[in-house]
């Protein structure tokens, strides 16, 4: 499996990151990824796999190298990528991560993709403001969240730069705050249910 360097990487491409606790991996962040690659136009899709949510302390936490090999076991490793470059950037907080992706990756394009719950939560991340100004975002449909994310906070607060869906493929190329809601089938399954019933992701 190929390791994304984290110094002198001159790729010139469009990249979606798509960051998670992956505790497990399951088809819910494998359909995200795949549709993102494909409507939003990208070259690739990194899995970005969080050391440790800043908002998320608890004991149910799988050890990072149990989610990043999980994660590895899923992907292409050629379109969808399972990375753990924000542990060796030694960032957690998203807007670090993003400020350090921007520096080492010169010449690429980045969109964070997330679903609808993670745009009803992003009021409590760190520099949420900021991260709305520094990278364009993709929002994908998360059952029940839907409603409460675009018409929540920070939805509110970036309403004047939502792009109508029909400029998804063309997103990564625009100037941020710049952010769109991608239809696309929904599908209710999530880690928390998943540890609940003792089962695996895929
Ligand atoms: N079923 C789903 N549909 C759409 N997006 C999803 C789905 N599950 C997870 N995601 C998105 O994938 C990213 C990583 O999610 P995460 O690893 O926290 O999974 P999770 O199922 O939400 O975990 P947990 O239940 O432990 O909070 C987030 O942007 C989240 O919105
Ligand atoms: O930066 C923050 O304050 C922040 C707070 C909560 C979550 N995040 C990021 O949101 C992404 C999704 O996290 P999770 O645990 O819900 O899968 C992941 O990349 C986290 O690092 C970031």
């Amino acid at each position: 499996m190929i390791s994304i360097p984290t110094w002198g990487d001159q790729r010139n491409i469009k990249v979606g990151l798509l960051g998670g606790s992956f505790n497990p991996v399951h088809s819910g962040h494998l359909q995200l990824a795949r549709r993102a690659f494909t409507i939003l136009q990208l070259d690739q899709v990194w899995l970005m796999v969080s050391p440790g949510n800043p908002l998320k302390t608890g004991k149910e936490m799988a050890s990072f190298s149990e989610r990043f090999q999980g994660v590895q076991k899923c992907v292409d490793g050629r379109h969808i990528i399972a990375t753990d470059i924000e542990s060796r950037l030694y960032t957690r907080y998203s807007y670090d991560t993003l400020k350090k992706l921007y520096q080492r990756f010169p010449n690429c394009k980045f969109v964070w993709l997330m679903g609808a719950d993670g745009l009803s939560q992003m009021v409590f991340w760190s520099r949420w403001q900021k991260i709305l100004r520094l990278v364009p975002i993709a929002i994908f449909p998360r059952p029940p969240y839907i409603y409460k994310a675009l018409n929540g906070k920070a939805a509110q607060w970036a309403r004047s730069y939502r792009l109508p869906s029909q400029k998804a493929s063309v997103l990564a190329s625009y100037k941020p705050p710049a952010w769109v809601f991608v239809p696309s089938p929904e599908n209710k399954i999530s880690a928390t249910a998943l540890r609940a019933q003792g089962r695996s992701g895929l």
